[in-house]
This record gives C-alpha cells, structure tokens and sequence, in this order.
C-alpha cells in the first residue's frame, strides 16, 4: 500500500481545485470536506444496500447497467415493411454486453468507495498528516463499520473544532476504519488504488471543463 504516491496526487488535485475554486475568506474549507466525507459515506452505505432490512434486493451494485442495450441484455431491431404487413420485430443478445445487460467495467460501489478516500486524504493533507502509521480496524458487521466510520469522521470535527488540533492517530482511526470497511465490501487493496487513480484523473478533466 504505497499510501505517499496517493497523498501527491491527492495534494495535485486538491491544488488544482483550489486553483479553480479558491478558499473565500472565512471559509472553513476542512469543515466542507468532513461533511463532503460523511455525505459520500452515505452514497456509498446507500450503494452498498445492505442495512435495506424493509427490502427484497439487500446486494451491493457493484455492476451498472450496459448502455448500449439499457440494461435489456437484447438488441432489438425490425425487419421487413410495415406497408406489406412483413414488419417483424426481432431480438438478440447485445453484443457489448453478451446479453447480461450489466457493464461490468463499471463498479458504483467501488466508486463511491474511492469517492470517500479522496476526501480521507484531502483531510489529512488539511491536517498536515501524511506519514501516518496504517493499521486496520473491524467491527463485527458492515452495518457497525459504516457507523464507526460515520464516529471517527465526526470526532475529528469535535476535536478540531473545540481544540483547534486534532491528535494523528484520531486521523490514523478513521484511515484504519476505511480500511477495514475496504476489507469488508470485498475490494483489494490493488483494486481501490487503480480506481482511485481513474476517478482522481476524471476529477482533474471536470476541472478542467469548468464542473
Ligand atoms: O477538495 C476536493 C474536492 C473534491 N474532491 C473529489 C472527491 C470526489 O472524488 C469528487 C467529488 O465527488 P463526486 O465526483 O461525487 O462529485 P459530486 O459533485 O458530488 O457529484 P454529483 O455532481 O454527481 O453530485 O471530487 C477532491 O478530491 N478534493
């Protein structure tokens, strides 16, 4: 886990959004990002569905839906001439998705998860932590990591906000709680890198077309 190289490209970004949007005077920019966190946290507990107890469909999205064929898994297509009544409307799996009607190049899951390490990183670089000891942290269920994470985040808030300093391994506990929760939606730590490496460059382009 080379956790440095993510904190450069996170500094990177973060510059470049600060280039683009700067900090307004008075603006408590860290506060922003704590709130930005715990609302990607929500997308993605949301994404991840299964604390959905008053549902049938309790599974993860961790595949979109093909866009070519709309998630129909069918091309459809007709034949013939409507004006001699040989109209007939014919199907076929969709080729770009051999019929299943999922992409499974995308993963919503593990781009909300990515989503959230940025904010992670960004808030360490705030906090001037990023030589931080990585360790990992699990609670017995999903269910209680989401809500230890949604703890760690706000304690950070509390502790910045009533002693202006925040102790690293206060920061060091979230990272260890993400990583944990990481661990438990199922993704590899190869994995959560080359999707933040991907979504770190999208975020570059919206900058750089005015999002
Ligand atoms: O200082 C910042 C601000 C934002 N981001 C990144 C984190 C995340 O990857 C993205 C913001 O989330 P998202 O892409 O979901 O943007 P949104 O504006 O919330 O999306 P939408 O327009 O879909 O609501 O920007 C940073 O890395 N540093």
């Amino acid at each position: 886990m080379n956790l440095q190289k993510l904190f450069e490209m996170q500094a990177k970004l973060d510059a470049h959004i600060e280039q683009e949007h700067p900090v307004q005077e008075g603006e408590d920019r860290l506060a922003k990002k704590i709130l930005a966190l715990q609302v990607e946290l929500g997308e993605l507990a949301n994404c991840w569905r299964g604390f959905k107890f008053w549902s049938h469909d309790q599974e993860p999205r961790t595949t979109d839906k093909c866009e070519m064929c709309d998630g129909l898994g069918n091309d459809i297509y007709f034949t013939g001439s409507y004006d001699n009544g040989t109209l007939q409307e014919c199907s076929e799996p969709c080729e770009y998705c051999d019929g299943t009607g999922d992409d499974d190049s995308k993963n919503p899951l593990l781009e909300e998860f990515v989503d959230c390490l940025h904010f992670i990183l960004s808030i360490g670089l705030e906090l001037n932590f990023t030589d931080i000891d990585v360790w990992k942290v699990k609670e017995t269920t999903t269910t209680n990591q989401f809500i230890k994470c949604f703890g760690t985040i706000y304690n950070i808030h509390f502790q910045k906000t009533v002693n202006d300093e925040v102790p690293r391994e206060m920061y060091e506990h979230l990272f260890a709680c993400f990583i944990g929760l990481g661990e438990m939606l199922g993704f590899t730590w190869e994995q959560i890198e080359a999707a933040y490496l991907q979504k770190n460059a999208i975020n570059h382009e919206r900058q750089e077309s005015g999002y």
